[in-house]
């Protein structure tokens, strides 16, 4: 580790310590006003962070679990759920009418440039309502309700948080456009929340569209799920048509959240992130018991213990209460240093007390690697620094040291997914701020050796190309992929109001490259495509290596199916072919199986003179013509005597 990122840790975990204190400090010494105690001051400072200050202090005691709704939405992309999760909370007071700022929920950077959502948002409403046999005291008064909005990333990569926010949930909205209907995600979600046992309220939106045919998505969502029409709300989130039924459809249909008031303290981990000041802030929701700040809390997959240094809510913004009960959702901060600690899915309990751990528990699986190099070898600092920044935010990336030798020092990252990929390399390429150099994506394949040993190969790489062990089996990862277009009247089965619905088993690693984009160019954006991990399956595996003059280019290096080995092999040659430049010696460009070469190119030795064409004349500009080409072949990387240019590395696997 560099000297320049461990005194940067050092400096972090020091200024981490000092405002836990400060916190602590807070509490206990709020009555010592106009002290100018630095730490009390900045601690203060913290505090007005929250929203406690702005609004009334909210006694949760008065939302016992019947009077609190928990619920998600969930939808396709942009079939609007964001925009109306906006209206939901704009309905009930908790963000103010035109705030401003389009999707309140949506926070981070590459949500509002993507419009999608990447992070699950959880946000606290409250809600007067006139429910028969809800009022407490006889009244025939509107109560008080607590609804919590569970925003729940609507991708597949996120699909295990996606599960981990609807287990915290008694119901959902599905939301579908009145005018596209169904889509891939739409089946993916409604089977997520079915299997969830979750009460699901059919909200068709976008009516106001001219092309809006909600009696067809009716129709739809009573064959394919078996939701009868007469349930579906029909709304437009952008002009509030149909939006009232919303929340009295929550409150009616939703059951409240069951969890014993009494019982021992059990708490789900919804999601955690860093805040520079608060450190880890994790999203909880209360299963049993009761959970209480100054508490000791034990985390049930790390076995590690904390002290709670602070409770609320999200009202949208953080709200401290002291206290959250159960059925509640909030927020807790704890001591933790990283949100490494924070599995999603884990259950927190009261220290030294004995407790069942909530269901449905896993640890990230990484399904797509790729290498992450620093275009100026001499940046790897810089690089690792910017990596560190980033996983604080985003535990689920998995990151080692590898050496590449065509590359230098870099990074090999492990992502839940492709999406998931992109946005972690384009949120580090803002970090970072100069050029990243990310090897073509990888799955992870398992290989089994002559021994009996078994190996799984994230960096094809890492395989030998000349092992003495025989490979005797190898396996890859597969995806059960959703595939919805509309067909051609022509077509006898039309399925399901001119749509056709088709699954197939596709392995991971097709779908990895270009297959979405690919999938909306045949289809001119009509297709709609999802998959969920499937199990891994046998196959006959080679690692095809690239040679370059006789020298292999490891971070070229793929693993193919060996009957595509040698048409793959081939495509490869020729790409590389045309991204590398005729330079002064002969480049023999190979691609070989072990020792065996199955295609081959030759580029042709030239000298390449930029000053050709300048007769005599004029020094100046002779000069910037040469400087031109040396900043050309900065952005090479030398292999051997070769130089590549720095896109080849991730270009070459994308399909032309
Ligand atoms: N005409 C019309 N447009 C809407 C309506 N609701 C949302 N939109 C628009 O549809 C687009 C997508 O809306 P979002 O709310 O971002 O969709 P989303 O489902 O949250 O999308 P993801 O976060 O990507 O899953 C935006 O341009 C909205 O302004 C509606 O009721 N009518």
């Amino acid at each position: 580790m560099g000297s320049l990122h461990r005194a940067s840790k050092t400096l972090k975990s020091l200024r981490h310590q000092l405002l836990l204190q400060a916190t602590q400090q807070f509490d206990s010494s709020s009555r010592l006003s106009g002290s100018s105690d630095y730490r009390l001051l900045l601690a203060r400072a913290l505090c007005s962070h929250p929203r406690q200050n702005a609004k009334e202090a909210v006694d949760l005691t008065q939302y016992p679990p019947e009077r609190i709704r928990n619920f998600s939405i969930i939808a396709h992309v942009d079939h609007g759920k964001s925009t109306l999760a906006d209206r939901l909370l704009e309905l009930t007071g908790t963000i103010k009418r035109g705030h401003g700022q389009p999707q309140y929920l949506d926070k981070l950077q590459v949500e509002r440039e993507r419009g999608i959502t990447v992070k699950a948002q959880t946000a606290t409403m409250f809600h007067k309502y006139n429910l028969q046999g809800s009022s407490l005291d006889g009244s025939n008064e509107p109560q008080p309700f607590l609804l919590n909005l569970i925003d729940t990333p609507g991708h597949v990569d996120f699909s295990y948080e996606v599960s981990r926010s609807l287990a915290a949930c008694q119901g959902a909205l599905l939301v579908v456009d009145a005018a596209q209907g169904v889509q891939a995600q739409t089946v993916a979600n409604f089977y997520l929340a079915f299997e969830s046992n979750l009460t699901i309220i059919p909200v068709i939106n976008k009516i106001d569209q001219p092309t809006a045919d909600p009696d067809r998505i009716k129709d739809q969502l009573k064959s394919m799920f078996d939701l009868e029409p007469s349930d579906c709300l029909l709304t437009s989130a952008k002009t509030g048509q149909g939006l009232e039924h919303v929340l009295p459809a929550v409150i009616e249909r939703i059951p409240p959240p069951p969890g014993e008031g009494s019982g021992l303290l059990r708490m789900l981990l919804l999601d955690s992130y860093y805040d520079e000041y608060k450190g880890v802030i994790c999203h909880v929701a209360v299963v049993d018991g009761m959970l209480r700040k100054g508490d000791k809390i034990s985390a049930a997959a790390t076995g590690q213990t904390y002290d709670v240094l602070d409770v609320g809510f999200m009202h949208p913004e953080l709200t401290q209460t002291g206290v959250l009960l159960t059925g509640q959702v909030g927020y807790v901060v704890t001591g933790m240093r990283s949100t490494k600690e924070a599995r999603i899915g884990d259950t927190l309990f009261h220290a030294k007390t004995i407790v069942k751990p909530l269901p449905g528990f896993k640890a990230a699986r990484h399904m797509v690697f790729s290498g992450l190099f620093p275009a100026d070898g001499s940046d790897f600092e810089a690089l690792n620094h910017a990596i560190e920044r980033l996983t604080c935010n985003d535990a689920s990336v998995s990151v080692t040291k590898e050496s590449s030798t065509a590359l230098g020092l870099g990074f090999r990252c492990g992502f839940l997914g492709l999406l998931h990929m992109d946005v972690f390399i384009s949120d580090l390429n803002k970090e970072y701020g100069t050029h990243i150099i990310s090897t073509v994506p990888t799955v992870p394949y398992i290989f089994e050796y002559s021994d009996g040993s078994k190996v799984e190969v994230q960096n094809p790489a890492a395989l030998p190309s000349n092992s003495k062990q025989r490979v005797t089996a190898s396996w890859e990862p597969t995806v059960l992929a959703t595939i919805i277009i509309p067909i051609l009247d022509s077509i006898d089965h039309v399925w399901c109001s001119q749509r056709a619905f088709m699954k197939y088993r596709l392995p991971l690693r097709e779908i990895v490259v270009d297959f979405y984009n690919e999938l909306k160019s045949i289809t001119s954006g009509y297709a709609s495509f999802d998959y969920e991990d499937s199990e891994y399956q046998q196959a006959d595996l080679v690692k095809l290596d690239i040679l370059l003059n006789g020298q292999a280019v490891d971070a070229m290096a793929t693993i193919v199916h060996s009957l595509k080995a040698q048409r793959m092999g081939r495509e490869l040659v020729d790409k590389l072919k045309k991204f590398i430049d005729r330079q002064m010696f002969e480049i023999i460009i190979q691609a070989a199986i072990g020792s065996k070469v199955v295609a081959r190119e030759t580029i042709s030795a030239m000298r390449k003179n930029v000053l050709a064409k300048c007769y005599g004349g004029d020094i100046t500009r002779k000069r910037k013509l040469l400087e031109k080409q040396k900043e050309g072949k900065k952005r090479m990387k030398r292999v051997g005597s070769v130089d590549i240019p720095q896109e080849a590395f991730h270009q070459l696997l994308k399909v032309s």
